[in-house]
């Protein structure tokens, strides 16, 4: 039977996500680089690759019996979109994206885990998501048991926990203040206009899938690790032992959110 254009799925069968319905654990975590999905397997036990579909690739794993889904959202608010709409009707419930950040201020150093409390509103894929109704910042708001539970696997596991506000920025180089030849004026003046919004970080998805999480009636948060520290200048190079500290509370967090926590699946 020909899909309809208007609402493109087949049988349960998502357009863009490799899945079905009611095939995905309730949480899902949601990194931007595909490769982090494989990463997860790291902290997860008996990790699967589901599926892989342009920049989403899709995979399942255990933690203490409790199955959690990983799934990439590639870079920026429109692949972001796509993916918290189709997982939302895919059955998924909460969405914890687990992503990389540029710090904006120098006290939070390259490698530190940070819980993300809100983003602040800017556009993009997320504009439509603003609704009629006058909820305002708060749909940028982090979950609120999101975050609680953030700070709890925290402590137990021994991972420092910086909380933060994001922009997210639809450009990597000029949206975020890098200087590109002919354009330094510009890039400095972006740079500032983002210390400016009194945010600490800025990544590229967290503010769509807030937003877009919300709006889809689903729990949604976002734990990231800065990659980099604008304010300093520093770059991580080695960042795989702070993605994985990242994954790890990730994984944790997202067990103790599973409604069938404990279960085995
Ligand atoms: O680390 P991930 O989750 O891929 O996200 C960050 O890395 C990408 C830019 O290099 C953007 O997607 C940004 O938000
Ligand atoms: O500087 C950075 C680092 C990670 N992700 C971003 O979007 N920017």
């Amino acid at each position: 039977m020909a899909r309809s254009a208007r609402d493109p799925w087949r049988d349960g069968a998502a357009p863009h996500l490799p899945a079905r319905t009611g095939t995905l654990p309730p949480v899902c975590l949601l990194p931007g680089d595909p490769a982090r999905v494989d990463l997860a397997a790291a902290v997860l036990d008996g990790f699967e690759i589901v599926g892989h579909n342009r920049e989403f690739r899709l995979g399942t794993g255990c933690l203490d019996g409790t199955r959690i889904a990983v799934c990439s959202t590639g870079i920026g608010g429109p692949s972001a979109e796509i993916a918290v709409v189709e997982l939302a009707r895919l059955g998924v419930t909460t969405v914890l994206r687990t992503g990389g950040m540029g710090a904006l201020r120098a006290r939070i150093a390259p490698g530190s885990v940070c819980a993300v409390t809100r983003a602040v509103p800017g556009g993009g894929a997320a504009a439509p998501y603003a609704g009629d109704d006058d909820e305002g910042d708060d749909r940028h708001a982090a979950d609120p048991e999101v975050l609680r539970r953030l700070g709890a696997e925290a402590a137990s596991l021994g991972i420092g926990l910086t909380e933060v506000a994001v922009a997210s920025a639809d450009s990597y180089y000029l949206g975020q203040g890098r200087p590109l030849a002919g354009y330094e004026r510009t890039a400095a003046a972006r740079y500032e206009e983002l210390r400016a919004l009194g945010v600490d970080g800025v990544d590229m998805e967290t503010e769509t899938v807030l937003a877009v999480g919300r709006a889809m009636g689903l729990r949604a948060g976002a734990v990231l690790v800065a990659h980099a520290n604008r304010a300093t200048d520093a770059w991580l190079e080695d960042y795989e032992p702070a993605q994985l500290a990242m994954l790890r509370l990730a994984a944790h967090t997202a067990r103790s959110l599973s409604p069938d926590a404990g279960e085995s699946s």
